[in-house]
């Protein structure tokens, strides 16, 4: 991806051994996320949530579907408050709601006061409220690379929610750089995303 903002921290270079087997490649990059610590993550994410904010000021009017910071995933919620809080005609947030393994995820509104459950993964849910589609998704990556593609947790869900969507969103990965990988070495099924922002800025595809 080329830099628009700032140039990336020094891309990390996974062995291609290790890019084969996307189960061993998403432990090693799970297990360092969760290795940072506490207040280096809060750090990241606010600067995340700091080049989104500059990056895509069309999102304050907009329908985002954001995620729960799930094993020090980038927190969000600050900007997503803020966006709440400024009470912008047209915008709104969802949360995704796992319906059953193997299909695409549905959204339902978020709010600071919103009820809410944890699902069959521990993932804080709305618990109630009428599906909504979201115009813009901003999609937590384990692993991404610079030809936009991305890796999650294993699901395949916001593949099969990308595929699914008409029309499609917008689709921004939000991660740190230490996800950064040469390639991931895309399979058919995978979805390129539209934009990555990390702690070093908003990076373009190129394909
Ligand atoms: N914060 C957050 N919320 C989200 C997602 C996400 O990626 N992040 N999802 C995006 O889809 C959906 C939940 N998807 C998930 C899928 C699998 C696991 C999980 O824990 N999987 C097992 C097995 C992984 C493997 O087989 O390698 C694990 O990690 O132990 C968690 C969430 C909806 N909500
Ligand atoms: N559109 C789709 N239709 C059917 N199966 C799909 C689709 N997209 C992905 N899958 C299946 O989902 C499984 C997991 O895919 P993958 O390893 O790419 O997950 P992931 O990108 O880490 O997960 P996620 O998309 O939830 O973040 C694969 O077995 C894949 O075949």
């Amino acid at each position: 991806m080329a830099a628009e903002l700032t140039p990336g921290i020094a891309a990390e270079n996974f062995g291609s051994a290790c890019l084969t087997d996307r189960r061993a490649l998403r432990r090693t990059l799970l297990a360092r996320r969760l290795a940072l610590p506490s207040a280096e993550w809060a750090q990241l994410s606010c600067r995340v949530c700091a080049h989104l904010r500059a990056g895509f000021p069309q999102l304050s009017a907009m329908t985002v579907g954001f995620c729960w910071p799930l094993n020090h995933e980038p927190d969000l919620r600050p900007l997503i408050e803020g966006w709440v809080n400024e009470r912008r005609k047209g915008f709104r947030a969802l949360l995704p709601v796992v319906v059953a393994a193997d299909q695409a995820l549905a959204f339902r509104a978020w709010t600071p006061g919103t009820v809410m459950f944890a699902d069959r993964y521990g993932i804080p849910t709305p618990a109630s409220g009428d599906f909504l589609i979201p115009e813009v998704l901003l999609l937590p990556v384990n692993g991404f690379d610079s030809a936009g593609y991305r890796i999650g947790y294993g699901g395949g869900h916001f593949d099969r929610t990308l595929a699914s969507l008409r029309p499609r969103p917008l689709a921004v990965g939000v991660g740190f750089e230490l996800a950064r990988l040469a390639s991931i070495l895309p399979q058919p099924h995978d979805q390129p995303l539209d934009a990555m922002v990390t702690e070093a800025g908003v990076f373009r595809p190129c394909r």
